[in-house]
């Protein structure tokens, strides 16, 4: 519609435009020539005017002098009588006019032709007024005056009889400047402003210049004294004084100032192209790019019955200690042996350079310049690198995504801009045929088998074919999160793999929870367990309150002995009469390195830290009791509770489910305990802010948007992400994604080696966890049994409050939730006893002892 109303108006303005320079041009073709008239004017030639009679006649066989003829000597005559010496302004507008009409297609306004009227008539009765010039000129072409007949009239006549000559002049000066306005709408105080600015800048610059000059002069200077020494050095014969007085310098200085005048040159082009960086710049110079092929297997030949960890003397005992004397850690021969890939072909890497050029062409027609870098083919993805030209801003390349992922016909594509740690910009797109990463494979990897690592994970292989292991005991807990399908049970289930080829049931104890009830059923014969599998959502809080209970037990058993931690505990050196025999071979290395030493005034600290509640609230079961004498066992095992789907767990107590998970993470790490928890329902009222804020290591796997991306990782990439295993792995204490195909096990592969560790031992839970949780978790505390559903809401609420203001007070609670005060001393109550805040300290506010960790983005 606008194009249409737009129509007619660009019509008449290109009908309107041809008078316009029929106009221009006759109004600079009459000023040149009445110019030029008026310049050859004399007055002698008024002779050749035919009017003259035989004068004339006469003349016209002698030859006329103006260069326009006699009707220049006409125009030149007529127009010097009526305006004097401002004759001259006449063709000098008309030319300003014209050219005004030619060139920038002006159009003259009544204010232009006003302005020319006035500027000509205020001229010539200016020149009139005045009396120092032109008077003998005028005189000599026997004219009124300097100005003419015009100028006489209106200046000498009328303003001079009515101002005097002063104020003549001054309001003549006045009318004639405001004419030029209106005529060449240049404003002449800011032109002379402009003017004198312009100048002085001149001027100071030239100063700078000379000084400038002076430096580049002596620095030449001096890198030619320096080279001549370095060749003197160098040749020995000569001596500097030779090289000094050598015609040679002369020609160095000529060169010298060439390289200079270059590099000046070369700079002067630099400047221009940080105006416009894309096109002009180079590329960058590169090293010649590679096809890597990282997506094959590593072959291993397994002897059979090897195994990744050699047993260990058996000295661990806590929960339970019995009956794993003759336990035997699994072997490789329970995994199957992966049949290597087809290796790549020459036909292959033509396929990858071939899409590698399709990038770059991609690119180049929307001007954005790169070169060619690496590709490396991994197991899932393949990813091309590409080298930016110089001044190329990467984000140019990534606005390209959608262009990139058409032109190649790739699915998704991911852009790393640029790759972490690398000058290049990587573009990744799913290969057509993945290639699986076996867990066997990472099983032999010396980084899975190293002593670094407390409770290795077999993770997966990252783009460039390196295994990903992670270490639980460093993590310490692990959020894995994706959509449904994505391979999450697949990981957990490679994840407890890892764990199983280390550790016998008396080193490490699982608690599992699958509120789901099919995915974990297979793990219920393993002897690793502490209670079979949990899968009913009201058990959970209870096995979770049993592991606070633990941990907090753990810690007052650790300031008995005096030790901080639990790889202090394992470690330290028993008393004399249970001095177990002396280690077993291959044990050595995997003692932790440092050893605690017996420090009295450490044990009192820590022991003081306990008694005022530094180092864990009040027990929930109500065990604690000082005065009871604490059976201190020689060894603990290691604790990790895996909890497969948490958005169930978050459905029926979400507030106390928050709480105990918090708390666990927070304070569980140097107690050995650790937690991994799967979702498939990354909502932020899921993976809520104080659980984010307590673990740190997060997998994510293929989710189906951005913001469920940011739950997981806080950034979003996990939508870009192609599934079945491909994940992106944030680990501890980086903010660095590792992108990796996961490891694979298959569910034959997981029964196996279930059954070789349940065949060997029978499985023995721990009665205090069964206990707590057949009690409902609530450990003799009957205040909680009386929780309504109603009261927990309350709970949440009031927990809300708390994380807002970072405090918590009776009354804060009763002014924010509009409660009575019995209520909300009630609700404070709860709120102590589950451990989310201290004690009572008269009218002060409670001490919160859970990080409350930050709101929802
Ligand atoms: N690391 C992997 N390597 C190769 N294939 C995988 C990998 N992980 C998962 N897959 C494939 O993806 C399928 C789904 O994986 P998985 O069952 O782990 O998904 P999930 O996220 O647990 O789904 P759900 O939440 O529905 O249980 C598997 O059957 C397998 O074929």
């Amino acid at each position: 519609m606008a194009t249409a109303r737009n129509k007619p108006k660009n019509q008449k303005r290109e009908r309107s435009q041809w008078p316009n320079e029929v106009l221009g041009i006759l109004l600079c073709g009459g000023g040149l020539l009445l110019l030029l008239s008026l310049i050859s004017f004399v007055p002698g030639d008024v002779k050749f005017l035919p009017w003259m009679g035989d004068a004339g006649e006469a003349a016209q066989s002698e030859g006329c002098s103006n260069w326009i003829g006699p009707v220049g000597v006409f125009l030149g005559q007529i127009t010097f009588v009526t305006f004097g010496a401002a004759a001259y302004l006449v063709p000098l507008t008309m030319l300003w006019m014209g050219v005004a009409k030619l060139v920038f297609d002006a159009r003259a306004s009544w204010r232009t032709w006003t302005g020319c009227g006035v500027f000509i008539l205020s001229g010539a009765a200016l020149l009139a007024v005045q009396s120092l010039f032109l008077q003998a000129w005028s005189e000599a072409n026997h004219l009124s005056g300097p100005g003419g007949v015009v100028g006489y009239a209106l200046g000498t006549k009328f303003l001079e009889a009515l101002l005097n000559k002063p104020g003549a002049i001054l309001v003549l000066v006045c009318v004639y400047l405001v004419s030029l306005i209106l005529l060449t709408g240049l404003h002449p105080i800011q032109f002379s402003r402009s003017l004198v600015t312009f100048a002085v800048r001149w001027w100071q610059g030239r100063g700078e210049r000379k000084v400038a000059s002076a430096e580049k002069a002596a620095a030449r200077e001096k890198l030619r004294r320096e080279r001549d020494q370095q060749l003197a050095r160098k040749h020995p014969l000569f001596d500097e004084d030779e090289i000094e007085a050598s015609p040679k310098p002369k020609a160095r200085k000529k060169a010298a100032a060439k390289k200079a005048a270059n590099k000046a040159a070369n700079e002067d082009k630099d400047d221009d192209k940080e105006e416009d960086p894309q096109t002009e710049l180079p590329l960058k110079v590169t090293p010649p790019p590679q096809v890597i092929d990282a997506s094959q297997r590593s072959q291993h030949k397994s002897v059979p019955g090897a195994k990744p960890f050699a047993k260990k003397k058996l000295d661990h005992g806590g929960l339970s200690t019995e009956e794993y004397e003759n336990y035997e850690l699994p072997g490789f021969d329970l995994l199957n042996v992966p049949e290597n890939a087809e290796p790549e072909t020459e036909a292959d890497k033509g396929e990858l350079v071939s899409v590698q050029k399709t990038i770059i062409d991609t690119l180049k027609a929307f001007g954005v310049e790169v070169t060619a870098g690496n590709i490396t083919r991994g197991p899932t993805i393949t990813r091309y690198e590409v080298y930016p030209s110089m001044g190329l801003r990467v984000s140019r390349i990534t606005q390209l995504e959608a262009d990139l992922a058409r032109a190649t016909k790739a699915e998704r594509i991911n852009i790393l801009a640029p790759v972490p740690g690398s000058d290049t910009v990587g573009i990744e797109i799913a290969n057509n045929e993945k290639v699986a990463v076996p867990l066997h494979d990472l099983l032999h990897d010396p980084a899975f088998t190293s002593s670094k690592n407390k409770i290795p994970l077999a993770l997966g292989k990252d783009v460039y074919g390196n295994t990903v292991i992670g270490d639980l005991a460093a993590m310490p807990h692990l959020l894995v999160a994706g959509a449904t399908g994505s391979g999450k049970s697949v990981c957990i289930n490679t994840i407890i793999s890892s764990i199983l080829f280390k550790f016998s049931p008396n080193e490490l104890r699982f608690i599992m929870v699958d509120p789901k009830v099919v995915e974990m059923q297979m793990y219920n014969t393993l002897p690793h367990l502490a209670v079979p599998v949990v899968t009913d959502p009201n058990k959970v809080l209870a096995a979770l309150r049993w592991v606070v209970n633990e941990m907090e037990r753990r810690y007052r058993i650790f300031a008995d002995v005096g030790v901080r931690n639990f790889d202090a505990f394992n470690s330290r050196e028993l008393p004399e009469k249970e001095q177990p025999e002396e280690p077993a071979e291959g044990e050595e290395e995997d003692k932790p390195e440092e050893e605690e030493s017996y420090d009295q005034e450490h044990i009192d600290s820590i022991a003081q830290a306990l008694t005022d509640g530094e180092l864990g609230p009040p027990s929930l079961d109500g065990s604690d009791d000082d005065d009871e004498e604490e059976e201190i066992p020689d060894r603990v095992p290691y604790i990790v509770i895996i909890i497969d789907e948490l958005a169930d767990l978050m459905q029926t107590a979400p507030a106390d489910m928050e709480m105990c998970i918090a708390r666990i993470a927070q304070k569980a790490r140097a107690a050995g305990i650790h937690l991994i928890i799967a979702t498939q329902t990354p909502r932020a009222d899921v993976v809520t802010g104080i659980i984010k804020a307590n673990i740190p290591s997060r997998i994510a796997f293929q989710v189906s948007s951005k913001l469920d991306s940011r739950v997981i990782l806080d950034v979003s990439g996990a939508d870009k992400l192609v599934g079945k295993g491909d994940m992106l792995y944030l680990p501890p204490g980086s903010a660095k994604l590792e992108r990796a195909q996961g490891a694979f096990v298959s569910d034959d592969e997981v029964e196996d080696l279930i059954s070789f560790c349940s065949n060997q031992v029978d499985q023995k839970f721990e009665e205090t966890v069964q206990a707590s949780i057949e009690s409902g978790g609530s450990g003799g505390d009957d205040d909680d049994n009386e929780v309504s559903d109603a009261d927990e809401e309350i709970i949440e609420k009031c927990l809300e409050v708390i994380r807002q203001e970072k405090k918590a007070s009776t009354s804060l609670l009763q002014r924010r939730l509009r409660l009575g005060y019995t209520r909300a001393a009630r609700m404070m109550d709860i709120l102590e006893d589950r451990g989310i805040i201290g004690p009572g300290d008269g009218a002060r506010p409670r001490e919160i002892l859970i990080n409350v960790g930050q709101d929802e983005p």
